[in-house]
Formats: structure tokens, sequence, C-alpha cells
């Protein structure tokens, strides 16, 4: 009786609300026949992208050729209208249109029926691509200062009728005219770009390696529809911005090894000044930028100790290595009892005398240092802008039109069970793990706890942590010669992935369908030279770490994936070659794509199958209700 009352006063609740927004019967309609036919349309593009790597100029290049649809759509709408070389040219003003008109300009080749001519294959071009788009939806994709005119330009028939041919005509006439031809190519260039790509997801991994990380993101805030899923680089920054000292020097050392310290000091406005005086002087043979890493690593070894040993549920103890040192000797004892000769046995900022505890203790140099290179990381406001951008824009993993996707792995046991892990004298395990994991980083950023911004450490190089799975070899391969002790032993998720039963369990364990979903990863790069495939277990996962980085290409042998997942199923791209600019303008080149299909179902799929349309089914079953009511007499429809 009660739940009936409470759902009866919960319903008319809606109502009411709903009545507030659609006050007459007319409205009502509008909007339910708006709902009911959008449910129809094809289901909208995704493309998929991780592991970007600060790698900016190749990321530059595939969110503006859209991970080469436009050029897919170009071939199909011009066919042999156009030579390969237009064809190529065409593009390239879509993917660069400032700067191929400022080319045009200086070429003295931008005239008047240039433009024309471009303005109508941009408006052909933009009317093929928004089909799929109910027209308030695509009005919602112009710039707004344009959007009166393109409007009525998509609204033109020059092929019914020959009215309508002439009133066309004179419309782009008149645009070039008052010289405002520029300005509408530009404009229509963002329409077709936004009709390209209805949803971008970057499965993590966005710093560290390349350089430019920062402008990755400016550019990524500006697009209109992303989700992230965060990789264990970028927690690992958003630790250090949020104040882990551990995080820090991480951060600090990773640059300086890929003499990446740009990013830091223009980017982010951190100086290493401090740091790189004091490191000369207590490491006066080496070159600046490897005495900064040396002094820097025994830094990050000495915090990092101390994160470990005051939190035991990490399961991190055998990377606390730096007292298994015999300062005496040159050798270090390592988990496997064997005696292992270090690199170098020099250790300036360490007293070869002191107990096992104090080997963790900065000493007062390292500490001002560390102290006063945490002020600059919490202080910049462009770091903070964007990692403010990560936690709104991302998670640690996003279920989204029955796909499952995040950066690393769900911890198995070695028989491919969920492993259960102790924390805080709780147990967690699959799902239930990164929820937890989610809801620690998130107190990093809410309220800065110790704990929590301990967590977001252990996030990035953890062995049970979702975003790594590995345990990191950072001590060996930082001081130790022989190699064999630098392989990172991972979880049994990298093997399992091949199977089609774990991808099942992983898949209904986070509550989708075993049979229709896939996973989608990054993190470990695919080596396509070695033979190895992005596709797993007949293609319930995919693991699109393609290398965007430039220092893996050697071992990846290509540039970058993007997966794209459309009505029809899902298409994995494979970049050969890293993208360059100014040579897309000198020559018109576009990366070269290699397409392979995954996945290709006989019907499309609409937008009344995605998430989105189980959403508007909702509103739709709420306005049916609305429109009873307004005709049953329980609510009056205003006049
Ligand atoms: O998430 P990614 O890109 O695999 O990066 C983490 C890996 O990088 C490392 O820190 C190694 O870095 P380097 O390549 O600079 O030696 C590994 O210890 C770790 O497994
Ligand atoms: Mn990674």
């Amino acid at each position: 009786m009660t739940d009936y009352r409470t759902n009866k006063k919960k319903t008319s609740k809606i109502l009411r609300l709903m009545a507030e927004k659609y006050p007459t019967k007319e409205a009502v309609y509008e909007k339910l026949i708006y709902l009911q036919s959008y449910l129809s349309l094809p289901k909208g593009i995704e493309h998929f992208m991780s592991d970007l790597h600060g790698e900016y100029a190749s990321f530059f290049h595939i969110l503006n050729n859209c991970s080469g649809v436009i050029r897919e759509k170009v071939d199909y709408v011009f066919g042999v209208r156009l030579t390969e070389e237009e064809k190529a040219e065409f593009c390239t003003l879509i993917y660069y249109p400032k700067e191929k008109i400022d080319q045009m300009r200086a070429e003295r080749r931008a005239t008047p029926s240039w433009y024309r001519e471009n303005l109508g294959r941009l408006l052909e071009l933009a009317k093929l691509m928004s089909y799929k788009y109910p027209a308030s939806k695509v009005s919602g994709f112009i710039p707004d200062r344009y959007a009166s005119v393109i409007v009525e330009l998509m609204n033109t028939h020059p092929e019914a009728d020959q009215a309508q041919f002439i009133y066309l005509k004179k419309l782009l006439n008149t645009i070039v005219q008052i010289d405002s031809g520029a300005d509408f190519i530009e404009a229509f260039t963002v329409l077709i770009k936004r009709l390209a790509v209805d949803r971008l997801h970057i499965v993590g991994d966005f710093f560290d390696r390349g350089n430019r990380p920062d402008a990755i993101l400016n550019l990524l805030m500006e697009h209109p529809s992303v989700d992230i899923q965060w990789g264990n680089h970028d927690v690992l920054w958003m630790g250090a911005a949020l104040g882990s000292e551990v995080c820090i020097a991480t951060v600090v050392r990773n640059s300086l090894r890929y003499q990446n310290t740009d990013v830091l000091e223009r980017g982010y406005g951190i100086s290493l000044r401090p740091l790189t005086t004091f490191a000369s002087h207590i490491y006066p043979d080496e070159a600046p930028l490897k005495a900064a890493e040396r002094a820097i690593t025994i830094m990050m070894f000495k915090l990092e100790g101390q994160l470990i040993a005051r939190n035991p549920d990490f399961q991190m103890e055998s990377r606390r290595l730096l007292h298994q040192i015999d300062f005496r000797s040159s050798y270090a004892r390592l988990g496997d009892g064997r005696r292992y000769e270090l690199e170098s046995a020099y250790f300036p900022t360490i007293d070869e005398s002191c107990t096992e505890a104090d080997v963790y203790e900065l000493t007062d140099k390292e500490q001002e240092i560390i102290e006063d290179l945490r002020s600059y990381f919490t202080e910049s406001a462009v770091l903070r802008r964007h990692v403010d951008y990560l936690y709104q824009k991302g998670n640690l993993y996003t279920c989204c039109n029955g796909n499952l996707l995040f950066h690393g792995c769900v911890p198995l046991n070695e028989d491919g069970t969920f492993r259960t892990i102790r924390f805080e004298g709780k147990e967690y395990c699959g799902r239930g793990w990164f929820d937890f994991c989610e809801q620690r980083a998130r107190e990093a950023w809410l309220h800065g706890t110790p704990r929590a911004l301990d967590f977001m450490y252990f996030l990035w190089c953890g062995r049970l942590s979702p975003t790594s799975g590995r345990e990191f070899k950072t001590f060996e391969r930082a001081l130790i010669a022989d190699e064999s002790t630098w392989k990172e032993p991972s979880d049994p998720y990298y093997r399992y992935i091949d199977t089609v039963d774990c991808c099942e369990r992983v898949l209904q364990e986070f509550g989708l369908d075993p049979k229709r979903g896939h996973i989608i990863n990054g993190h470990v790069p695919v080596k396509v030279r070695k033979g190895e495939s992005p596709v797993k277990a007949d293609g319930r996962a995919i693991i699109i770490d393609g290398g965007f980085c430039r220092a893996y290409h050697k071992k990846t042998g290509i540039s970058g994936y993007t997966l794209i997942s459309n009505s029809r199923g899902l298409r994995l791209l494979e970049h050969q070659r890293i993208a360059d600019v100014r040579e897309a303008l000198r020559a018109n080149h576009d990366i070269e794509s290699v397409s392979e299909t995954i996945e290709l179902q006989s019907c499309h799929n609409t937008v009344g199958d995605t998430d989105q349309g189980r959403v508007i089914q909702d509103e739709i079953t709420d306005l049916y209700n609305l429109l009873l009511a307004y005709q049953n007499g329980l609510l009056k429809p205003q006049a």
C-alpha cells in the first residue's frame, strides 16, 4: 500500500515537472514526434584512441581528418568526379582550412571561383554527412556566427529545381563577393568534423614520453563530445598536480628521462632550476639532465619506500629495495636472494652507515627541493585546469553502448578467476575493485587526503592497480645493468584476454551482454612488427595501444590506432606513419591508414539500440503519460 502511494506521488511529481517543460498538448506532440523518429536514425560514429603519450602532431592530424572518415566520405561523394589530387587537396582544406587558405592566397590561387567551387563541394559533403542526424542536431553543430546562412545553404535543392539552382548560386556568389569566403569555408569544416565523429573515447595515457600532452588536452577541451578512461600515466600526473610528493618526483623523473622538460617548464610553468642546480653540484661529472635524473630518482625511491611502508595494503613490499643496497660494495640484493652489481655505487645523498629506516629519509636539501616542486605543481593553474578536466570527463572505466572501456586490466588469479583483493579490512574483486579505486582517486581530488594521494601512486604502478597490473621494475631498470632483472611480471589478465571465456566473464561482471559487447583496452603496445594483433578472442577484446608514442615505434611498427564503431559494426584503422602538418600542406599528404573490419553486422544499428536510445525511450514513456494526464483531465494543459 505504502509502495503504491509513494509511487503514485512520485509519478505525479514527474508529471508535474514534465508539464512545466511541456505545458501544451502541441509541445508534447512536437517532442514525441522528434524523439520517436530520432530513434530510427543510424547510430552516431564513435572513435576510440588510446596511449597518445604527448604526441600532439599525430593526434592533431587524426582529430582533423577524423581518423580517416573525412577521406572516405570525400571518396564516396565525389568518386570519379574529382581526380585523386583534387580530392587530396580538398581533404587538406578540410583538415587545415586556415593554413590551406593562407597558402592559396600566398600562391595567388585563392580566386573567387576557387572559393565558390570549394564552398559548393563543402556544402555537398556536409549535406550527405548530415543525413544521419535530425535537423535540430545538425543546426546545433553549426558555428553560431554563421548559423542562419549555413542552414539556408543546407536547405537548398539545386538538383530539384532551376529556381533553387539560381538561388544557391546567388548565395555562394554573395558570400565570396563580400569577402567572407574564408570564414564560411572554416565554418563548414567545423561542421563536417562534428558530423564525422559523434563521440570520442580516449582510453588513457595522455602524458609522458611525447612532448606536448598539454597541447593535446587544450585541443581536446574544445571538443564537444569526449569521454576519458584514465591511464596509469594520467593518474600519476593527477596525483602530482594534487600534491603527492612521490608522484611529483616520478613525473619529474619521467620528463627528464625523455628530455621533455619543456612540458613542465613552459607548458605548466614548473621550474626545475633548484633541482638541476643541486644535481650538478652533487653529480659534477654528469651532463645536467642526467645529473638531475639521478638526483630525482633517488628522491623518488626514498619517497616510494616510505609510501610502501605506510601502506601494506598496496602489497608493494617487493618494490622497497633501497635498503637492499650494500653501500660499501657496489651490489644490491633482490627478491630472488641473489646479489646484482649496480651500474654506479655513488650515492651522495645517502649516508652509508645509516639504518634501514634512515635510508628512506630525504636530506634537508632534498626536502627543500621536493617542497619547492610541490608548490609549483599544486599552484600551476594550467595543470590544475587539465587535471580538473580529466576528473570531469574521466573515469576508471566506462560502459558505453554495450562496450567496456578501461586502460589496463581486471586483476585475475593464475587460474583466470577474479582476484580478491583485501584492502583496509574489506574484500573487493572485479567491478567492485574498480569502483573502490575510482572512489579513492576522486577523494584525492575532492579532499586531498594523504591516503588518497598515496593511492594515486599505487594506481600508477601497483601490481594490483587496474590501470597498471604490472610489477614495475623501476629500481632494477634504473640501477642494475643485468637486463634479466628488468622484466616486469604482469597480471594473468594480459594472457587470459586472448580467451573468449575470460572476455565474456569480464563483460558480464560489468553488467554487459557477454555475447555482443567488447572490451576495449590500451596500455600494452601491440607489436605489429612481430605479428601481434590488437584483436583478441575472436574480436571480443581489442587492445588499441598502437603506439602513438615515438619512443615505441621500433617496437610497434606503426603510429597509432583508431577504433571506429558505426552503425554497421567495428572497424580498426592502423595509422602507418607520423603526421606532419607542413608535409600535409606541401603535398596534400594524409596519414596512410589501413582499415580492418572487425565486425560487420547485417543490419544497421540505430539510435534506438544505444544507451542514449534507452534514455530517450524512457522520456517517450513519460511524455505519453503526460499526454494521457492531459487527456483524462488529471493535469490541465495551458491553452
Ligand atoms: O603505461 P606504460 O606506457 O606501459 O608505462 C609504464 C612502463 O614504463 C616504465 O616505467 C618504463 O619506462 P621506460 O620505458 O622509460 O624505461 C615501466 O617500468 C612501466 O612498465
Ligand atoms: Mn599505460
